[in-house]
Protein backbone atom coordinates (compact mmCIF):
# COMPACT_ATOMS: atom_id res chain seq x y z
CA UNK A 1 0.00 0.00 0.00
CA UNK A 2 1.47 3.62 -0.96
CA UNK A 3 1.73 5.71 1.85
CA UNK A 4 0.01 8.97 1.78
CA UNK A 5 2.77 10.70 4.19
CA UNK A 6 5.87 11.82 2.98
CA UNK A 7 9.33 10.39 4.42
CA UNK A 8 11.07 13.00 5.68
CA UNK A 9 14.35 13.16 3.38
CA UNK A 10 16.67 15.87 2.46
CA UNK A 11 15.63 19.28 2.32
CA UNK A 12 15.49 20.59 -1.70
CA UNK A 13 15.94 24.59 -1.09
CA UNK A 14 17.24 26.89 -3.77
CA UNK A 15 17.66 30.90 -3.17
CA UNK A 16 15.51 33.21 -5.16
CA UNK A 17 17.27 36.65 -5.25
CA UNK A 18 14.99 38.50 -3.37
CA UNK A 19 14.16 40.15 0.15
CA UNK A 20 14.77 39.96 3.82
CA UNK A 21 13.22 40.47 6.91
CA UNK A 22 12.41 39.56 10.40
CA UNK A 23 8.79 38.28 10.52
CA UNK A 24 6.80 40.19 13.15
CA UNK A 25 8.78 42.90 15.31
CA UNK A 26 6.62 43.48 18.28
CA UNK A 27 7.23 41.26 20.97
CA UNK A 28 5.02 40.92 23.32
CA UNK A 29 6.26 39.99 26.80
CA UNK A 30 4.07 36.67 27.84
CA UNK A 31 4.36 38.02 31.09
CA UNK A 32 0.35 38.50 31.56
CA UNK A 33 0.42 38.35 34.84
CA UNK A 34 3.54 40.78 36.32
CA UNK A 35 2.15 43.44 33.84
CA UNK A 36 -1.50 42.99 36.16
CA UNK A 37 -0.41 46.48 38.00
CA UNK A 38 0.49 48.04 35.14
CA UNK A 39 -2.41 47.02 33.22
CA UNK A 40 -5.33 47.78 35.74
CA UNK A 41 -5.45 51.19 33.92
CA UNK A 42 -5.99 50.01 30.28
CA UNK A 43 -8.47 47.57 31.30
CA UNK A 44 -9.88 50.23 33.41
CA UNK A 45 -10.37 52.25 30.37
CA UNK A 46 -11.94 49.71 28.04
CA UNK A 47 -14.81 48.64 31.13
CA UNK A 48 -15.31 52.61 30.62
CA UNK A 49 -15.93 52.34 26.90
CA UNK A 50 -17.79 49.01 27.47
CA UNK A 51 -20.12 50.56 30.31
CA UNK A 52 -20.52 54.21 28.04
CA UNK A 53 -21.75 51.76 25.33
CA UNK A 54 -24.46 49.91 27.75
CA UNK A 55 -25.23 52.95 28.97
CA UNK A 56 -25.76 55.05 25.59
CA UNK A 57 -27.75 52.44 24.08
CA UNK A 58 -28.91 48.90 23.69
CA UNK A 59 -26.10 48.07 21.49
CA UNK A 60 -24.62 44.06 21.33
CA UNK A 61 -21.35 43.19 20.47
CA UNK A 62 -20.47 40.03 18.52
CA UNK A 63 -17.23 38.38 18.34
CA UNK A 64 -15.91 35.14 16.32
CA UNK A 65 -12.00 34.09 16.32
CA UNK A 66 -10.30 32.92 13.29
CA UNK A 67 -7.06 31.53 14.70
CA UNK A 68 -3.53 30.31 12.40
CA UNK A 69 -1.62 28.50 15.10
CA UNK A 70 1.97 27.31 13.05
CA UNK A 71 1.86 23.69 13.58
CA UNK A 72 5.31 22.70 15.77
CA UNK A 73 6.70 20.09 12.77
CA UNK A 74 10.44 20.19 11.36
CA UNK A 75 9.43 20.52 7.89
CA UNK A 76 6.49 21.61 5.76
CA UNK A 77 3.01 20.60 5.63
CA UNK A 78 3.49 19.41 1.65
CA UNK A 79 7.46 19.39 1.68
CA UNK A 80 10.34 18.77 2.51
CA UNK A 81 11.80 22.10 3.10
CA UNK A 82 12.77 23.37 7.07
CA UNK A 83 10.19 25.77 8.79
CA UNK A 84 12.52 27.23 11.11
CA UNK A 85 11.91 30.98 12.13
CA UNK A 86 14.52 33.52 11.04
CA UNK A 87 16.07 30.78 8.16
CA UNK A 88 17.91 33.54 5.35
CA UNK A 89 15.52 34.55 3.01
CA UNK A 90 14.29 32.11 0.12
CA UNK A 91 16.61 29.11 1.98
CA UNK A 92 13.41 26.99 3.59
CA UNK A 93 11.89 26.86 -0.11
CA UNK A 94 11.08 23.30 -2.11
CA UNK A 95 10.12 22.94 -5.65
CA UNK A 96 6.59 22.38 -4.41
CA UNK A 97 6.95 25.41 -1.95
CA UNK A 98 7.66 27.63 -5.27
CA UNK A 99 4.62 26.15 -6.78
CA UNK A 100 7.33 24.79 -9.81
CA UNK A 101 5.22 23.04 -12.33
CA UNK A 102 5.27 19.07 -12.17
CA UNK A 103 5.80 18.94 -8.16
CA UNK A 104 3.29 17.43 -6.44
CA UNK A 105 2.09 17.89 -2.39
CA UNK A 106 2.79 15.02 -0.31
CA UNK A 107 1.43 15.28 3.18
CA UNK A 108 3.15 15.31 6.94
CA UNK A 109 2.17 12.56 8.92
CA UNK A 110 3.34 14.76 12.35
CA UNK A 111 1.52 17.68 11.29
CA UNK A 112 -1.93 15.11 10.83
CA UNK A 113 -0.84 13.66 14.35
CA UNK A 114 -0.74 17.46 16.16
CA UNK A 115 -4.14 18.71 14.27
CA UNK A 116 -5.68 15.25 15.55
CA UNK A 117 -4.28 15.99 19.31
CA UNK A 118 -5.32 20.02 18.93
CA UNK A 119 -9.26 18.68 17.97
CA UNK A 120 -9.24 16.07 20.61
CA UNK A 121 -7.91 18.56 23.75
CA UNK A 122 -10.77 20.74 22.60
CA UNK A 123 -13.13 18.16 22.25
CA UNK A 124 -14.24 18.30 18.53
CA UNK A 125 -15.23 15.48 16.56
CA UNK A 126 -12.69 14.01 14.19
CA UNK A 127 -13.65 13.38 10.30
CA UNK A 128 -12.83 9.73 9.94
CA UNK A 129 -12.42 11.31 6.30
CA UNK A 130 -11.68 14.84 5.44
CA UNK A 131 -10.47 16.16 2.43
CA UNK A 132 -7.94 19.47 0.90
CA UNK A 133 -9.40 21.97 -1.48
CA UNK A 134 -8.36 24.79 -3.41
CA UNK A 135 -8.83 28.20 -2.23
CA UNK A 136 -7.49 30.57 -5.39
CA UNK A 137 -6.75 33.78 -4.55
CA UNK A 138 -4.18 36.31 -6.57
CA UNK A 139 -1.23 37.73 -4.68
CA UNK A 140 3.04 38.04 -5.12
CA UNK A 141 3.50 35.62 -1.85
CA UNK A 142 0.91 32.86 -2.91
CA UNK A 143 3.08 31.17 -6.14
CA UNK A 144 0.45 28.57 -7.04
CA UNK A 145 -2.51 31.15 -6.96
CA UNK A 146 -4.09 29.19 -4.62
CA UNK A 147 -3.75 27.83 -0.87
CA UNK A 148 -4.27 23.76 -0.08
CA UNK A 149 -6.94 24.45 2.84
CA UNK A 150 -9.65 22.08 4.01
CA UNK A 151 -12.32 23.76 3.22
CA UNK A 152 -16.01 21.27 2.88
CA UNK A 153 -14.60 18.51 5.34
CA UNK A 154 -12.30 19.66 7.33
CA UNK A 155 -10.00 17.33 10.26
CA UNK A 156 -12.59 17.61 13.01
CA UNK A 157 -15.10 19.98 13.88
CA UNK A 158 -18.02 21.14 16.59
CA UNK A 159 -15.46 21.23 19.14
CA UNK A 160 -15.78 23.74 22.82
CA UNK A 161 -13.70 25.78 24.68
CA UNK A 162 -14.35 26.42 28.10
CA UNK A 163 -12.17 29.15 29.62
CA UNK A 164 -12.24 31.55 32.56
CA UNK A 165 -12.47 35.01 32.18
CA UNK A 166 -10.14 36.86 34.88
CA UNK A 167 -8.81 40.21 34.85
CA UNK A 168 -6.70 40.67 37.77
CA UNK A 169 -7.21 44.21 39.04
CA UNK A 170 -10.83 44.72 36.94
CA UNK A 171 -12.89 41.72 37.63
CA UNK A 172 -13.12 40.36 42.10
CA UNK A 173 -14.58 37.15 40.05
CA UNK A 174 -13.55 34.97 37.61
CA UNK A 175 -16.24 33.82 35.24
CA UNK A 176 -16.40 30.57 33.15
CA UNK A 177 -17.52 31.36 29.58
CA UNK A 178 -17.89 28.62 26.95
CA UNK A 179 -16.72 29.12 23.05
CA UNK A 180 -17.99 26.30 20.56
CA UNK A 181 -15.66 25.69 17.89
CA UNK A 182 -16.77 25.34 14.27
CA UNK A 183 -13.73 23.66 12.85
CA UNK A 184 -9.86 22.58 12.93
CA UNK A 185 -8.23 22.81 9.60
CA UNK A 186 -5.01 22.05 8.01
CA UNK A 187 -3.85 24.62 5.67
CA UNK A 188 -0.51 25.79 4.24
CA UNK A 189 0.77 29.39 5.26
CA UNK A 190 1.80 31.70 2.13
CA UNK A 191 4.81 33.34 1.71
CA UNK A 192 5.89 36.71 2.90
CA UNK A 193 5.78 40.08 0.92
CA UNK A 194 7.73 43.35 1.92
CA UNK A 195 6.48 46.31 0.64
CA UNK A 196 9.71 48.44 -0.03
CA UNK A 197 7.99 51.96 0.01
CA UNK A 198 10.93 54.01 -1.05
CA UNK A 199 11.99 51.80 -4.16
CA UNK A 200 8.54 51.31 -5.35
CA UNK A 201 9.30 47.68 -4.98
CA UNK A 202 7.78 44.15 -3.09
CA UNK A 203 9.64 41.41 -2.79
CA UNK A 204 8.47 38.12 -1.50
CA UNK A 205 10.30 35.61 0.86
CA UNK A 206 9.24 32.07 0.39
CA UNK A 207 10.62 30.50 3.20
CA UNK A 208 7.44 30.59 5.13
CA UNK A 209 5.38 29.57 2.00
CA UNK A 210 3.45 26.09 2.66
CA UNK A 211 4.63 25.73 6.54
CA UNK A 212 2.12 24.25 8.17
CA UNK A 213 -1.21 25.31 9.69
CA UNK A 214 -3.93 24.39 12.06
CA UNK A 215 -7.01 27.15 11.53
CA UNK A 216 -9.36 27.18 14.42
CA UNK A 217 -12.76 28.80 13.88
CA UNK A 218 -14.54 29.66 17.03
CA UNK A 219 -18.26 30.62 16.49
CA UNK A 220 -19.20 34.06 16.95
CA UNK A 221 -19.75 33.06 21.09
CA UNK A 222 -17.97 35.82 22.31
CA UNK A 223 -19.07 39.34 23.55
CA UNK A 224 -16.21 41.78 24.06
CA UNK A 225 -12.28 42.09 23.72
CA UNK A 226 -11.38 40.65 27.51
CA UNK A 227 -13.51 37.48 26.60
CA UNK A 228 -11.46 37.03 23.66
CA UNK A 229 -8.17 37.58 24.65
CA UNK A 230 -8.79 35.02 27.75
CA UNK A 231 -9.74 32.94 24.97
CA UNK A 232 -6.23 33.47 23.16
CA UNK A 233 -4.51 33.02 26.61
CA UNK A 234 -5.97 29.90 27.27
CA UNK A 235 -5.31 28.44 23.56
CA UNK A 236 -2.02 29.25 23.97
CA UNK A 237 -2.06 27.35 26.91
CA UNK A 238 -3.38 24.29 25.89
CA UNK A 239 -1.57 24.34 22.31
CA UNK A 240 1.89 24.89 24.12
CA UNK A 241 0.85 22.06 26.74
CA UNK A 242 0.25 19.58 23.70
CA UNK A 243 3.35 20.71 22.38
CA UNK A 244 1.57 21.31 18.53
CA UNK A 245 2.43 25.20 18.45
CA UNK A 246 4.81 27.36 20.23
CA UNK A 247 2.45 30.19 20.14
CA UNK A 248 4.93 32.44 19.80
CA UNK A 249 2.77 35.41 18.58
CA UNK A 250 5.81 37.88 17.77
CA UNK A 251 7.31 35.11 15.23
CA UNK A 252 3.53 34.86 14.22
CA UNK A 253 3.46 31.46 15.35
CA UNK A 254 0.10 32.17 16.02
CA UNK A 255 -2.34 34.56 14.41
CA UNK A 256 -5.67 36.06 15.78
CA UNK A 257 -7.95 37.37 13.31
CA UNK A 258 -11.33 39.00 15.05
CA UNK A 259 -14.34 38.98 13.39
CA UNK A 260 -16.45 42.32 15.04
CA UNK A 261 -20.20 43.35 14.60
CA UNK A 262 -22.79 44.93 16.93
CA UNK A 263 -26.14 45.24 16.61
CA UNK A 264 -28.82 47.01 18.78
CA UNK A 265 -30.78 44.57 20.75
CA UNK A 266 -33.59 42.27 19.39
CA UNK A 267 -32.32 43.00 15.65
CA UNK A 268 -30.43 40.89 13.93
CA UNK A 269 -26.56 40.24 13.86
CA UNK A 270 -24.65 43.33 12.07
CA UNK A 271 -21.93 43.63 8.83
CA UNK A 272 -18.78 41.92 10.46
CA UNK A 273 -15.24 43.47 9.90
CA UNK A 274 -12.15 41.26 10.51
CA UNK A 275 -9.50 42.38 12.30
CA UNK A 276 -6.05 41.01 11.47
CA UNK A 277 -2.03 41.30 12.02
CA UNK A 278 -3.43 41.42 16.16
CA UNK A 279 0.20 40.71 17.36
CA UNK A 280 -0.60 40.09 21.24
CA UNK A 281 -2.92 38.71 23.87
CA UNK A 282 -3.29 42.33 25.14
CA UNK A 283 -3.60 43.43 21.70
CA UNK A 284 -6.48 41.10 20.83
CA UNK A 285 -8.49 42.84 23.59
CA UNK A 286 -7.75 46.19 22.71
CA UNK A 287 -8.32 45.60 18.75
CA UNK A 288 -11.90 44.04 19.86
CA UNK A 289 -12.98 47.22 22.32
CA UNK A 290 -11.62 49.30 19.54
CA UNK A 291 -13.47 47.76 16.46
CA UNK A 292 -16.63 47.62 18.44
CA UNK A 293 -16.70 51.36 19.45
CA UNK A 294 -15.68 52.04 16.05
CA UNK A 295 -18.99 50.15 14.58
CA UNK A 296 -21.09 51.70 17.44
CA UNK A 297 -20.12 55.58 16.71
CA UNK A 298 -20.76 55.05 13.07
CA UNK A 299 -24.37 53.54 12.99
CA UNK A 300 -25.15 56.23 16.11
CA UNK A 301 -24.04 58.85 13.50
CA UNK A 302 -26.70 56.96 10.68
CA UNK A 303 -24.02 55.40 8.97
CA UNK A 304 -23.34 51.65 7.49
CA UNK A 305 -20.64 49.15 8.40
CA UNK A 306 -19.05 47.68 5.44
CA UNK A 307 -18.15 43.88 5.19
CA UNK A 308 -14.09 44.68 4.64
CA UNK A 309 -10.73 43.50 6.51
CA UNK A 310 -9.31 45.44 9.07
CA UNK A 311 -5.65 45.83 10.51
CA UNK A 312 -4.63 46.53 14.19
CA UNK A 313 -2.17 49.53 14.30
CA UNK A 314 -0.31 49.15 17.95
CA UNK A 315 1.23 52.42 17.54
CA UNK A 316 -1.70 54.19 16.78
CA UNK A 317 -3.82 51.84 18.61
CA UNK A 318 -6.86 51.88 15.80
CA UNK A 319 -8.15 49.35 13.47
CA UNK A 320 -7.48 50.77 9.60
CA UNK A 321 -8.91 49.54 6.78
CA UNK A 322 -6.96 46.93 4.77
CA UNK A 323 -9.15 45.76 1.52
CA UNK A 324 -12.71 44.75 1.03
CA UNK A 325 -13.80 41.12 1.92
CA UNK A 326 -14.01 39.61 -1.09
CA UNK A 327 -16.83 37.28 -1.39
CA UNK A 328 -16.43 33.72 -1.09
CA UNK A 329 -17.18 32.59 -3.90
CA UNK A 330 -14.06 34.96 -5.04
CA UNK A 331 -11.87 31.96 -4.29
CA UNK A 332 -13.64 29.78 -6.41
CA UNK A 333 -12.58 26.49 -3.99
CA UNK A 334 -12.16 23.46 -5.85
CA UNK A 335 -11.03 19.53 -4.85
CA UNK A 336 -7.51 19.42 -4.51
CA UNK A 337 -6.71 16.89 -7.36
CA UNK A 338 -3.56 15.75 -6.39
CA UNK A 339 -4.18 14.84 -2.57
CA UNK A 340 -6.36 11.90 -1.70
CA UNK A 341 -9.03 11.91 1.42
CA UNK A 342 -7.47 12.03 4.46
CA UNK A 343 -8.54 8.70 6.11
CA UNK A 344 -7.79 8.83 10.06
CA UNK A 345 -8.23 5.44 12.60
CA UNK A 346 -11.01 6.33 14.74
CA UNK A 347 -11.31 2.74 16.68
CA UNK A 348 -8.39 1.54 19.17
CA UNK A 349 -8.09 -1.73 18.24
CA UNK A 350 -3.90 -1.63 18.97
CA UNK A 351 -2.45 -0.06 21.83
CA UNK A 352 0.29 1.09 19.79
CA UNK A 353 -0.06 2.15 16.50
CA UNK A 354 1.48 -0.26 13.79
CA UNK A 355 4.88 1.78 12.41
CA UNK A 356 3.70 0.97 9.83
CA UNK A 357 0.43 2.03 9.59
CA UNK A 358 0.00 4.41 7.44
CA UNK A 359 -3.32 6.21 9.27
CA UNK A 360 -3.02 8.66 12.28
CA UNK A 361 -4.55 6.46 15.20
CA UNK A 362 -7.00 8.83 16.70
CA UNK A 363 -7.82 6.54 19.88
CA UNK A 364 -3.86 6.10 20.69
CA UNK A 365 -3.30 10.12 20.33
CA UNK A 366 -6.09 10.29 23.02
CA UNK A 367 -4.57 8.38 25.17
CA UNK A 368 -1.57 10.95 25.00
CA UNK A 369 -3.27 13.73 25.83
CA UNK A 370 -1.34 15.58 28.81
CA UNK A 371 -3.44 17.18 31.38
CA UNK A 372 -5.17 20.46 30.03
CA UNK A 373 -4.67 23.55 31.90
CA UNK A 374 -8.34 23.26 33.12
CA UNK A 375 -7.88 20.32 34.67
CA UNK A 376 -4.29 21.69 36.34
CA UNK A 377 -7.32 24.62 37.71
CA UNK A 378 -9.32 22.13 39.02
CA UNK A 379 -6.53 20.08 40.65
CA UNK A 380 -5.25 23.16 42.61
CA UNK A 381 -8.92 24.02 43.77
CA UNK A 382 -9.53 20.70 44.71
CA UNK A 383 -6.54 19.97 46.37
CA UNK A 384 -4.62 22.87 48.00
CA UNK A 385 -8.19 24.68 48.23
CA UNK A 386 -6.74 27.63 46.27
CA UNK A 387 -9.16 30.04 45.19
CA UNK A 388 -10.25 30.21 41.61
CA UNK A 389 -8.58 33.46 40.51
CA UNK A 390 -5.68 32.50 42.52
CA UNK A 391 -5.40 29.15 40.05
CA UNK A 392 -6.01 31.07 36.87
CA UNK A 393 -2.97 33.47 37.68
CA UNK A 394 -0.54 30.23 38.68
CA UNK A 395 -1.76 28.18 35.86
CA UNK A 396 -1.52 31.18 33.23
CA UNK A 397 2.32 31.61 34.15
CA UNK A 398 3.82 28.41 34.03
CA UNK A 399 7.19 30.01 35.83
CA UNK A 400 4.74 30.41 38.52
CA UNK A 401 3.09 27.02 38.92
CA UNK A 402 6.30 25.94 38.80
CA UNK A 403 7.50 27.24 42.00
CA UNK A 404 4.27 26.98 43.45
CA UNK A 405 4.46 23.13 43.23
CA UNK A 406 8.22 23.55 44.20
CA UNK A 407 7.05 25.23 47.28
CA UNK A 408 4.42 22.69 48.32
CA UNK A 409 6.35 19.55 47.54
CA UNK A 410 9.28 20.05 49.17
CA UNK A 411 7.16 20.56 52.73
CA UNK A 412 4.08 19.51 52.74
CA UNK A 413 2.78 21.62 55.80
CA UNK A 414 3.38 24.89 54.09
CA UNK A 415 0.07 27.22 53.58
CA UNK A 416 -1.13 27.25 49.91
CA UNK A 417 -3.24 30.36 50.53
CA UNK A 418 0.09 31.79 52.15
CA UNK A 419 2.34 30.49 49.67
CA UNK A 420 -0.15 31.67 46.57
CA UNK A 421 0.10 34.80 47.67
CA UNK A 422 3.89 35.20 48.48
CA UNK A 423 4.03 34.21 44.60
CA UNK A 424 1.05 36.13 43.29
CA UNK A 425 0.77 39.61 45.13
CA UNK A 426 4.60 39.80 46.60
CA UNK A 427 7.12 38.00 44.00
CA UNK A 428 5.30 39.90 40.50
CA UNK A 429 5.07 43.07 42.44
CA UNK A 430 8.55 42.90 43.44
CA UNK A 431 9.70 41.32 40.34
CA UNK A 432 8.02 44.35 37.93
CA UNK A 433 9.43 47.16 40.10
CA UNK A 434 12.55 45.52 39.33
CA UNK A 435 11.90 45.09 35.90
CA UNK A 436 13.09 41.37 35.56
CA UNK A 437 11.21 38.59 33.99
CA UNK A 438 9.94 35.70 36.19
CA UNK A 439 11.82 33.28 34.71
CA UNK A 440 14.82 34.55 36.34
CA UNK A 441 17.82 32.29 37.16
CA UNK A 442 18.45 33.66 40.57
CA UNK A 443 14.87 32.39 41.88
CA UNK A 444 14.70 29.52 43.20
CA UNK A 445 11.61 27.58 44.76
CA UNK A 446 13.96 26.82 47.98
CA UNK A 447 14.46 30.05 48.87
CA UNK A 448 10.87 31.46 48.41
CA UNK A 449 9.64 28.26 50.58
CA UNK A 450 12.49 29.06 53.31
CA UNK A 451 10.46 33.17 53.34
CA UNK A 452 7.10 31.22 53.27
CA UNK A 453 8.15 28.93 56.43
CA UNK A 454 9.51 32.49 58.38
CA UNK A 455 6.44 34.17 57.83
CA UNK A 456 4.00 31.00 58.74
CA UNK A 457 5.84 30.70 62.12
CA UNK A 458 5.56 34.26 62.28
CA UNK A 459 9.13 34.82 62.29
CA UNK A 460 9.57 37.66 59.78
CA UNK A 461 5.89 40.16 59.21
CA UNK A 462 5.33 40.99 55.25
CA UNK A 463 7.33 43.97 55.09
CA UNK A 464 10.28 41.90 55.52
CA UNK A 465 9.18 38.95 53.82
CA UNK A 466 9.12 42.15 51.17
CA UNK A 467 12.68 42.72 51.77
CA UNK A 468 13.96 39.06 51.61
CA UNK A 469 12.35 38.43 48.40
CA UNK A 470 14.23 41.53 46.92
CA UNK A 471 17.36 39.52 48.60
CA UNK A 472 16.48 36.86 46.83
CA UNK A 473 16.01 38.37 43.25
CA UNK A 474 18.89 40.34 43.22
CA UNK A 475 20.90 36.88 44.01
CA UNK A 476 22.01 37.04 47.41
CA UNK A 477 23.56 33.74 47.62
CA UNK A 478 22.45 33.54 51.57
CA UNK A 479 19.19 31.40 52.62
CA UNK A 480 16.22 33.76 53.86
CA UNK A 481 17.10 33.17 57.54
CA UNK A 482 20.65 33.80 57.34
CA UNK A 483 19.55 36.97 55.87
CA UNK A 484 17.16 37.49 58.57
CA UNK A 485 19.95 36.77 61.27
CA UNK A 486 22.02 38.72 59.81
CA UNK A 487 20.19 42.17 59.26
CA UNK A 488 18.44 41.13 62.73
CA UNK A 489 15.26 41.44 61.05
CA UNK A 490 13.33 39.04 63.59
CA UNK A 491 9.94 39.87 64.32
CA UNK A 492 9.08 41.79 67.69
CA UNK A 493 5.91 39.32 68.75
CA UNK A 494 6.80 39.54 72.65
CA UNK A 495 3.97 40.82 74.01
CA UNK A 496 5.29 43.04 76.94
CA UNK A 497 7.38 44.52 74.32
CA UNK A 498 5.12 45.29 72.04
CA UNK A 499 3.23 46.54 75.40
CA UNK A 500 6.44 49.16 75.66
CA UNK A 501 6.34 49.91 72.41
CA UNK A 502 2.61 51.47 72.10
CA UNK A 503 2.92 53.12 75.63
CA UNK A 504 5.98 55.03 74.75
CA UNK A 505 4.02 56.42 71.31
CA UNK A 506 0.82 57.04 73.39
CA UNK A 507 3.21 59.54 76.14
CA UNK A 508 5.28 60.64 72.88
CA UNK A 509 1.91 62.12 70.90
CA UNK A 510 -0.30 63.63 73.29
CA UNK A 511 -1.79 65.74 70.29
CA UNK A 512 -2.69 62.65 67.85
CA UNK A 513 -4.18 60.49 71.17
CA UNK A 514 -6.34 63.68 71.98
CA UNK A 515 -7.16 64.11 68.30
CA UNK A 516 -8.28 60.41 68.11
CA UNK A 517 -10.26 60.99 71.36
CA UNK A 518 -11.89 63.84 69.80
CA UNK A 519 -13.15 61.50 66.54
CA UNK A 520 -10.39 61.78 64.22
CA UNK A 521 -9.99 57.95 63.80
CA UNK A 522 -7.38 58.66 61.07
CA UNK A 523 -5.28 59.85 62.91
CA UNK A 524 -5.31 55.81 64.50
CA UNK A 525 -2.83 55.00 61.34
CA UNK A 526 -0.14 57.49 62.09
CA UNK A 527 -0.31 56.05 65.80
CA UNK A 528 0.33 52.67 63.96
CA UNK A 529 2.87 53.97 61.58
CA UNK A 530 5.38 55.60 64.56
CA UNK A 531 5.27 52.00 66.16
CA UNK A 532 6.60 50.37 62.73
CA UNK A 533 8.69 53.08 62.46
CA UNK A 534 10.74 52.95 65.61
CA UNK A 535 10.94 49.17 65.46
CA UNK A 536 12.00 49.70 61.91
CA UNK A 537 9.12 47.47 60.69
CA UNK A 538 9.69 44.41 63.11
CA UNK A 539 6.95 44.53 65.04
CA UNK A 540 4.13 42.40 65.00
CA UNK A 541 1.56 44.80 63.29
CA UNK A 542 -1.40 42.95 63.89
CA UNK A 543 -0.23 42.60 67.45
CA UNK A 544 0.33 46.33 67.46
CA UNK A 545 -2.85 47.04 66.30
CA UNK A 546 -4.37 45.47 68.81
CA UNK A 547 -2.67 46.92 71.81
CA UNK A 548 -2.99 50.45 71.04
CA UNK A 549 -6.58 50.84 70.16
CA UNK A 550 -7.03 48.56 73.52
CA UNK A 551 -4.65 50.99 75.56
CA UNK A 552 -6.57 53.96 73.55
CA UNK A 553 -9.73 52.78 74.76
CA UNK A 554 -8.94 52.75 78.24
CA UNK A 555 -7.09 55.97 78.30
CA UNK A 556 -10.39 57.61 77.12
CA UNK A 557 -12.75 55.76 79.51
CA UNK A 558 -10.28 56.50 82.67
N1 LIG B 1 -22.08 38.49 12.89
C1 LIG B 1 -20.85 38.13 13.25
N2 LIG B 1 -20.15 38.90 14.08
C2 LIG B 1 -18.90 38.59 14.45
N3 LIG B 1 -18.26 37.50 14.03
C3 LIG B 1 -18.90 36.68 13.18
C4 LIG B 1 -20.22 36.95 12.77
N4 LIG B 1 -20.59 35.94 11.93
C5 LIG B 1 -19.54 35.10 11.84
N5 LIG B 1 -18.52 35.53 12.59
C6 LIG B 1 -17.20 34.91 12.76
O1 LIG B 1 -16.52 35.03 11.52
C7 LIG B 1 -15.66 33.95 11.31
C8 LIG B 1 -15.91 33.35 9.95
O2 LIG B 1 -14.82 32.57 9.62
P1 LIG B 1 -14.75 31.68 8.33
O3 LIG B 1 -13.39 31.08 8.26
O4 LIG B 1 -15.92 30.76 8.33
O5 LIG B 1 -15.01 32.67 7.13
P2 LIG B 1 -14.15 33.82 6.49
O6 LIG B 1 -13.68 34.76 7.53
O7 LIG B 1 -15.01 34.42 5.46
O8 LIG B 1 -12.97 33.07 5.79
P3 LIG B 1 -11.41 33.32 5.80
O9 LIG B 1 -10.85 32.07 6.36
O10 LIG B 1 -11.07 33.56 4.39
O11 LIG B 1 -11.10 34.51 6.66
C9 LIG B 1 -15.91 32.98 12.45
O12 LIG B 1 -14.90 33.07 13.39
C10 LIG B 1 -17.24 33.43 13.02
O13 LIG B 1 -17.34 33.18 14.40
MG1 LIG C 1 -11.32 31.42 8.13
MG1 LIG D 1 -11.93 35.15 8.20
Amino acid sequence: MISVYSKRKSVCAFVLPVAFTRFGTRSESRNFLSRRVKSVANQTSTFTVETLRNQQSHWKSVVGLEIHAQITSASKLFSGAGTEFGAPVNTNVSLFDAAIPGTLPVLNRRCVEAGVLTALALSCTVNPVSVFDRKHYFYSDLPAGYQITQHRVPLAQGGILEYPVFIPGAHNKTYSKKCFIKQLQLEQDSGKSLHDAEACRSLVDLSRAGVPLMELVFEPDLENGEEAAALVKELILILQRLGTCSCKMEEGALRVDANVSVHREGEPLGVRTEVKNIGSVRAVAHAVEYEIDRQVKILEAGGVIVNETRAWDADSRQTVPMRDKEEKQDYRYMPEPNLPPLRVLLDDCHSVPDSDSHHVNVGYLKRTLPELPRETRENLTNRYRISQESAVILVNENALLKHFYGIMEEKRSRDPKLSTNILIMELLTILNKNKLPLESSQISSKSLGAVVDLLQSKKINLVTARKLLQEIISGNPESPSEVMEKHGWTQITDESEIERLCTAVIEQNPNLVKEFHAGKTKVFNSLVGKVAKITENRANMAAVVQVLREKLRKLQNA
